[in-house]
C-alpha cells in the first residue's frame, strides 16, 4: 500500500503540493487525476524518495522507500520515459538496470516480449518512437515483478494497441494483488481502467472516491425524450406535463427532449396519462469526464483561448471558461477523503452541450473486461502495424523497475546473449510474462 500523509512541497514560493494526505491500496487499479501542473508528478517523485517533501511524508508499505531495504526490489516506476541513455539498446538498458538488483537476464528477455520490444532489443534506445520508449520504461517497472508499481501517463504515445495492452496489462497487476497507481489525462480510458480515483487541483486533494462514486457525485443524469416528428403539439404537451410534475425538459438540437428530476418511469406515466407516444426513452449518465471537467474546472491553471486571427472558435459543446465556468473547486479548502467540495449546493447546471457522446464511456466496475487474446495481459498478438522505427528521439527509463526474482519464480542462469534479430516489417507480438 501507498500512503501520503500531509505530503507538502514547495518550490520557492510555488506550492506544488499541499497537504495532501491519501492512501492507495493494493488490489485495484487507482487512477491518479488532476489539471496540467496540478502536482501529480511531483506526488509520484515525493513517493518515490525522488524529491524530499517539505512537509509531511509518504510510505510504500509502512516505511518511506528511501528507508526500505532493497526498496528499489518492492516498486516498479515509470516516470519519464525519456530517462534513459540512448546510446544503449533497450536490452543494454534493462540488462543494466536488472544486474544492479541481481535480477537474472532471463526476466529482461521477458519483460522485452511482455512489452513487445523483442525484435528491437538490440537497436538503440535513441531512435525509438515516443510509444516504443513507453513501452522500454513499462517493461523497466515489470522487471522486479514489484508489488507496488506507479506508472506516470504510461499510455503517453503509444498506438491503440498499445493503450488496450496498458489497460488490461494495469488491471491484471491489480488483479494479481499488487498496488497499481497511475496517472493519465486520458478520462475515457481511466474509466475504464481505474476503479478508484485521487484527483487533485492545484496540489490539493479534490476527491478520494470510487469512479462510479466520483461520477454520480459530479454529473447530473438524465433522460432523452422523443415525441413523434412533426408533431410539436406532443411535445409541448408533454414538456408541460413534465414541468408540472416537478421536472426540466430542455429541447435538444434534434428535437428530442433532455429531461431531468422526473424518473424514466414516470416519465412513461405522464406521456401514457397525457396521451402522447413517445419514440425514444433513453437513460444517459454523465461520462468520467464530463464528472472531472465539472469538478476541477476552478482548478485549472492553463487554459487556452480562441486564436482570433485564426478564426478559430472555442470547441462547441464545452463548457464556458472564465468567471462563468461552473466552480467545482474552492481555493484555500483542502479536501478530505472522499470529499467532493462543491462551490455551489446541488447538481450544478449541466455545462455540456446536449449531446452526450461520452455517455458510452462510463466506467462499469465489475463489468465485462475486454476479452483475453492469449496474453495473461489480454495483450493482442500484435505490437501494431509495421512501425517506423528510428523516427522519435529518446526514450524512457525507469528507475525502480527493480526487484528481486520471486521465490515463486526461480529464474533460471543468465544464459548467452540474445543475437541480434532480424529486421522485420512484420508487427511484433507481445509474448507471455513467463513469472
Ligand atoms: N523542480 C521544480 N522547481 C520548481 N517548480 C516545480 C518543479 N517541479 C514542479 N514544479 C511546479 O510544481 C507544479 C506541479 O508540477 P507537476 O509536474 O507535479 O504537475 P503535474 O500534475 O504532474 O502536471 P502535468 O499533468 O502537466 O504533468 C507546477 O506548477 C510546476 O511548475
Amino acid at each position: 500500500m501507498i500512503e501520503a500523509v500531509g505530503l507538502t512541497k514547495r518550490y520557492g514560493p510555488k506550492t506544488a503540493v499541499h497537504n495532501l494526505s491519501f492512501q492507495v491500496r493494493p488490489g485495484t487499479v487507482t487512477g491518479f487525476l488532476g489539471p496540467n501542473g496540478s502536482g501529480k508528478s511531483t506526488t509520484m517523485r515525493m513517493i518515490l524518495g525522488l524529491d524530499a517533501p517539505t512537509a509531511g511524508h509518504a510510505t510504500i508499505g509502512g516505511r518511506p522507500f528511501r528507508q526500505t531495504p532493497n526498496a528499489a526490489r518492492l516498486v516498479g516506476a515509470l516516470l519519464d520515459a525519456k530517462a534513459v541513455h540512448g546510446g544503449r539498446s533497450a536490452r543494454a538498458h534493462l540488462l543494466s538496470l536488472a544486474q544492479l538488483s541481481g535480477i537474472p537476464a532471463q526476466r529482461v528477455d521477458e519483460v522485452l516480449g511482455v512489452v513487445g520490444l523483442q525484435d528491437v532489443a538490440h537497436q538503440r534506445s535513441k531512435g525509438f518512437s515516443l510509444g516504443m520508449g513507453q513501452r522500454l520504461g513499462i517493461a523497466a517497472a515489470l522487471l522486479g515483478d514489484p508489488q507496488v508499481l506507479l506508472f506516470d501517463e504510461p499510455v503517453n504515445g503509444l498506438d491503440p494497441e498499445g493503450i488496450l495492452w496498458v489497460r488490461n496489462l494495469m488491471k491484471q497487476l491489480a488483479a494479481e494483488g499488487r498496488t497499481v497507481f497511475v496517472s493519465s489525462h486520458l478520462m475515457s480510458e481511466m474509466a475504464l481502467t481505474a476503479e478508484h480515483l485521487i484527483v487533485i487541483g492545484r496540489g490539493q486533494l479534490l476527491a478520494d472516491m470510487a469512479v462510479k462514486d466520483f461520477i454520480s457525485a459530479n454529473s447530473a443524469d438524465f433522460a432523452r425524450v422523443r415525441t413523434p416528428d412533426g408533431a410539436p403539439e406532443q411535445r409541448e404537451k408533454l414538456t408541460a406535463a413534465l414541468v408540472e410534475a416537478g421536472g426540466q425538459a430542455a429541447p435538444e438540437a434534434d428535437g428530442a427532449l433532455r429531461v431531468t428530476g422526473v424518473p424514466l418511469p414516470r416519465i412513461s406515466e405522464l406521456a401514457h396519462a397525457a396521451g402522447v407516444r413517445l419514440w425514444e426513452l433513453s437513460p444517459h449518465q454523465a461520462s468520467l469526464e464530463e464528472a472531472y471537467m465539472r469538478m476541477t474546472q476552478g482548478a485549472v491553471d492553463y487554459r487556452s483561448t480562441a486564436d482570433q486571427r485564426a478564426g478559430l472558435q472555442p470547441v462547441a459543446g464545452y463548457p464556458p471558461q472564465g468567471a462563468a465556468a461552473p466552480q467545482g473547486f474552492v481555493p484555500g479548502q483542502p479536501g478530505a477523503p472522499g470529499q467532493v467540495p462543491l462551490a455551489t449546493p446541488g447538481p450544478p447546471p449541466h455545462p455540456y452541450a446536449p449531446q452526450d457522446p461520452y455517455a458510452r464511456a462510463v466506467p462499469v466496475p465489475g463489468g465485462p473486461v475486454p476479452p483475453q487474446q492469449g496474453h495473461p495481459y489480454g495483450a493482442p498478438a500484435a505490437y501494431g502495424a509495421p512501425h517506423p522505427y528510428g523516427q522519435q528521439p529518446p526514450a524512457p527509463s525507469a528507475p525502480y523497475g527493480q526487484q528481486p526474482p520471486s521465490p515463486a519464480a526461480p529464474y533460471a542462469p543468465a544464459g548467452p546473449p540474445a543475437p541480434p534479430a532480424a529486421s522485420t516489417d512484420q508487427p511484433v507480438p507481445h509474448t507471455q510474462d513467463a513469472r
